[in-house]
């Protein structure tokens, strides 16, 4: 979400698929992730750039280092400008549309998973559940940063060794699309409880994490609803 809000033409580009590709629908269905392009290039440049380093248990590739010289091996790679000529550093899904590399891949271009013996067994659970995430908060509504904060000032500095994650919280506000009409299809300015029959729709959008206040404010103007 970090890099998506900080760029602006990213977001319209991967709302624009989402939307598309999901309709009118009020679930999401994993064929539809699948035909989703363009997000799968936005995970991978996310997991390119923000992963947490990875190393390998692999006979014979790590015995002359140590864990820690490994870790900084692939990482490095990652932002390479040997591999990633342009824009080593910048957001740029684009990168993969015609470069064939995966999360495993195969000269560690990027290894966000790891690889050998103790590669992360929960790969693709994670995959889709991020996946899903995104779909989720970006179909619906537009992000914009709280306290009129400019998308390219947002602070993107890491924290963490084994697991990365953002140093300060992410307060985003989330914009309702102009777009009632195709939300509710019928009846927009009426009040009609039985539209909720087959649209599942909570007021609730993110778990707290315990207890306290979410990564991501959502403040949801429900408006004559
Ligand atoms: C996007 C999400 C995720 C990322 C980026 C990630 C990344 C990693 C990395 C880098 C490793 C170390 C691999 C190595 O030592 O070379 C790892 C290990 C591991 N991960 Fe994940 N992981 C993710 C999600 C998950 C999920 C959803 C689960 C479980 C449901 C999971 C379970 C594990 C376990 C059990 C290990 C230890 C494997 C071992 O040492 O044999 N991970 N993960």
């Amino acid at each position: 979400m970090s890099e998506i809000v900080k760029n602006p033409r990213i977001m319209e580009k991967l709302q624009n698929e989402i939307r598309s590709c999901i309709g009118r629908k009020s679930k999401v269905h994993d064929l539809d992730i699948d035909k989703m392009t363009y997000l799968k290039m936005v995970m991978k440049e996310t997991l390119r750039l923000h992963s947490p380093p990875s190393f390998f248990d692999h006979p014979g590739m790590c015995k002359p280092l140590s864990n820690w010289r490994i870790r900084r091996l692939t990482r490095d790679k990652r932002r390479d400008p040997r591999i990633w000529k342009e824009r080593p550093t910048e957001f740029w899904p684009e990168w993969f549309e015609n470069f064939e590399v995966d999360f495993m891949g195969k000269l560690c271009e990027m290894v966000p998973f790891g690889g050998g013996r103790r590669a992360c067994p929960g790969y693709n659970l994670g995959i889709s559940t991020v996946e899903l995430m995104i779909v989720k908060l970006l179909s619906l509504f537009d992000w914009e940063m709280a306290g009129g904060v400019k998308n390219q000032d947002l602070d993107m500095e890491e924290d963490g060794l084994l697991l990365i994650r953002r140093k300060t919280p992410l307060c985003l506000v989330p914009i309702k699309q102009n777009c009632l009409g195709e939300i509710w299809e019928e009846r927009t300015g009426e009040f009609y409880s039985e539209r909720i029959e087959n649209f599942e729709v909570d007021f609730e959008m993110l778990p707290l994490e315990g207890g306290r206040r979410p990564k991501i404010m959502a403040t949801i103007d429900y408006g004559h609803h």
